[in-house]
């Protein structure tokens, strides 16, 4: 990239960012209703009616190929021989995933007739078992764009490098604090957890310190005989104003295992990304990826999963090698073993892990008691269904509908307004349910701009009693479990506003995510943009045209739907509107009125969670009568809500306003957890356990 560019970009930096303008989105709909040009009218239609259609029966990667052929010979990355990995050696217990290596999962050879999921995911698809399995592929939407045509990160299609991320970062993404008007603090913290339990790249560690090392400890780029060859290192532009203050010149960023990598069988000439957790939403950070770790954190007694007590209180079981899965200073020092590695990341993540985890154990000793003739396994087996059920019907019909607006879910059939005890028998075969690399790699990551750096302590009455700052305890969750804390940041999450979903990103993430008691840390923002590039995903300008919308010939065509002086930094830092990363174009679209993301980035999200539904057997609305619920008991699981929720798993919390997601008001009062609906667990009673079990006392 040209030096003058780097000055003319800095230049943003210094100017102020704009937040993202609905109204000016709406202003704009107006004057082209008035207008009425073909152009206004493709506009009007794509972002004002919610008028998206999912695109899912569209084929597939075959079928579609790139929109633009990228097939420059050059490589980006250092492909010398790679000195010896400092991370080959296991480092978390047998059967969980390792950084730095990968596999690829191997579906039994026969699926054995079971009403439960599997813990790995496979044999929900019953002809293709591996489908949606721990250790398999991205699904893609759109051809890769690697540099090489191959693997190696994208290119410009001059051939030279893309802008270099942090510098796009900077330039483009603000750093406002701007509070959310309508949604709180557990809006983010529920999408992070969606996220962990649908997709993990493999090889990386996602919150502690990644073994692989590309830059020096103090800031400074590997010279090339050292870089392994997974290295991709972001280089911090100079006059960086943060970075530069302490001297970092280099960011570490190392590449996400393919399957390539692997060896997988059926291997495409094209890399494709390997994922390490189940596609399917089945709650696999609470439960684990494999009967193997499922075992490590499951009591086998009364179905309950493994806790431990203290200060009167019910935790989660701790970490087998605390100094690797935790930033802990001292080996006393609190750290949790859940189903996902990443549970310890941030005080708000290990909290609802926390209360997952007691919703499972209250489900149990419930069922327990009303049914004193089931064995371990059917207790947890139950009692895990019933989770997964609340947790996916809470995701559904409470949390997508602000995200991706409630009409859009209607008309698109990711949920339906049905009687409550109807069943919805969607299973569809045909669908992939795998994790898009599109979603997990740029759509799903824009909701990192909700992330907001001060976690509020709130008491009963709703007065604050503290904050947190979330820089000081990435990788150190003991903090939830001090005095009041866990009710207080319960509380606290769904008090706070989130962070409005924009173009900032708060800086506890863009200048010190994981910074680990030095002066500054890491910029997801940037890694993000690196991680796009990394992943080979298609332009800004091909999943436009994908989703439907007008693909455009030139900078200016963006402008329909982002801000014309956004285009025109973006301009300033891209070499042509055909390198536009769609992690960068998606985020800065205006919003679709009743959602929270601009059109492309709905599209590929609709798709999503389209998939993720219909391409689930064990969907907990479907009917089938050996895997499904009862009518009553999917009434049931209606009521299942994230206040009540929130009400019986915390330690002491007595109140709360029943749209936990929205923010307290005279519409959503704070009213007593005993007035809020909670799931009926007596329509669990075996009715047939009792009779068969009766004869023996009659005796023949
Ligand atoms: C405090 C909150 C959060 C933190 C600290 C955080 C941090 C991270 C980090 C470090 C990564 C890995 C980046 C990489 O190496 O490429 C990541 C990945 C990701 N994040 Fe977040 N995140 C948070 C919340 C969220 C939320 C709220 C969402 C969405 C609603 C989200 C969606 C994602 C997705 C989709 C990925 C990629 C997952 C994969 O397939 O590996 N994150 N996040």
């Amino acid at each position: 990239m040209s030096t003058q560019r780097d000055v003319l970009s800095l230049l943003f930096v210094m100017s102020e960012n704009p937040n993202h303008e609905m109204t000016y989105g709406v202003a704009a709909v107006c004057l082209c209703l008035l207008l009425a040009t073909p152009l206004c009218r493709s506009y009007v239609q794509k972002i004002s009616s919610n008028g998206y259609s999912i695109i899912h029966s569209k084929p597939d990667i075959d079928v579609f190929p790139s929109l633009i052929e990228n097939a420059i010979p050059t490589v980006l990355v250092n492909t010398s021989p790679a000195p010896s990995n400092p991370f080959i050696q296991p480092i978390y217990g047998p059967g969980y995933p390792q950084a730095g290596q990968a596999s690829c999962a191997v579906p039994p050879p026969i699926c054995p007739k079971s009403q439960y999921r599997s813990m790995d995911g496979s044999c929900n698809h019953l002809e293709q078992p591996q489908l949606g399995m721990a250790n398999t592929r991205y699904g893609r939407l759109l051809t890769p764009k690697y540099g090489d045509g191959v693997s190696s990160p994208t290119r410009s299609i001059t051939g030279d490098e893309l802008p270099n991320a942090r510098l796009v970062s900077l330039v483009v993404f603000g750093e406002m604090d701007v509070p959310d008007p309508q949604f709180t603090l557990v809006n983010m913290q529920w999408g992070q957890v969606i996220t962990h339990d649908m997709s993990m790249q493999a090889g990386g560690t996602q919150s502690t310190r990644h073994p692989t090392r590309c830059c020096t400890d103090d800031g400074r780029l590997l010279t090339n005989d050292l870089l392994h060859r997974t290295c991709f290192a972001i280089l911090v532009p100079p006059h960086d104003p943060a970075y530069s203050q302490v001297g970092i010149e280099c960011l570490n960023f190392v590449r996400t295992l393919t399957d390539l990598d692997a060896n997988c069988p059926n291997s495409q000439r094209q890399a494709e990304q390997l994922t390490t957790v189940t596609s399917y939403m089945d709650l696999s950070l609470v439960y684990g990826n494999s009967i193997q770790q499922n075992s490590e954190i499951r009591e086998f007694r009364g179905g309950r999963m493994i806790v431990e007590q203290r200060n009167g209180a019910e935790w989660l079981p701790s970490a087998r090698n605390i100094t690797v899965d935790c930033d802990a200073t001292s080996l006393t020092e609190v750290c949790y073993r859940a189903g996902d590695i990443r549970v310890n990341q941030n005080p708000g993540l290990a909290m609802l892990h926390t209360i997952l985890l007691r919703e499972h154990n209250r489900i149990a000793d419930a069922l327990a008691k009303l049914n004193p003739h089931w064995d371990d396994r059917t207790l947890f087996q139950e009692a895990r269904k019933i989770n997964i059920a609340e947790y996916e019907h809470i995701s559904y019909y409470e949390w997508l509908p602000i995200f991706l607006g409630y009409e859009n879910m209607l008309k698109n059939r990711l949920i339906y307004s049905a009687p409550k005890t109807t069943h919805i028998n969607d299973f569809d075969p045909s669908i992939d349910p795998s994790v898009l690399n599109g979603h997990a790699t740029a759509a799903f990551r824009y909701f990192h701009t909700q992330i907001e750096g001060r976690l509020d302590l709130i008491s009963e009455l709703r007065s604050v009693a503290g904050a947190l700052r979330l820089s000081d305890w990435f990788n150190r969750p003991g903090i939830i479990e001090l005095g009041d804390n866990f009710d207080s940041l319960t509380r606290g999450h769904a008090t706070q506003p989130q962070e409005l979903t924009d173009i900032n990103f708060d800086r506890e993430i863009k200048n010190y995510l994981f910074r680990r008691n030095r002066a500054f840390g890491s910029d997801l923002r940037a890694i993000d943009i690196q991680r796009n590039r990394d992943h080979g995903l298609a332009s800004y300008n091909d999943y436009r045209e994908f989703c439907g919308l007008r693909r455009a010939d030139n900078w200016e065509d963006f402008t329909d739907l982002i801000a014309a002086q956004t285009v025109e930094k973006l301009k300033s830092l891209y070499a042509s509107h055909e390198d536009l990363d769609v992690t960068v174009g998606g985020s800065l679209e205006r919003h679709v009125i009743g959602a929270l993301a601009g059109p492309t980035f709905l599209c590929i999200l609709t798709e999503q969670f389209y998939r993720t539904r219909v391409g689930d057997r064990f969907f907990y609305e479907n009917g089938d009568k050996y895997a499904g619920f009862t009518p009553d008991q999917l009434a049931e699981i209606r009521k299942a809500s994230m206040a009540r929720l929130l009400c019986d798993n915390g330690n002491s919390v007595e109140s709360m306003q029943p749209k936990a997601f929205l923010q307290v008001s005279t519409s959503n009062p704070i009213v007593s957890c005993s007035n809020i609906r909670e799931v009926d667990l007596t329509k669990w009673i075996d009715q047939k356990g009792y009779f068969t079990t009766a004869p023996l006392h009659f005796g023949k």
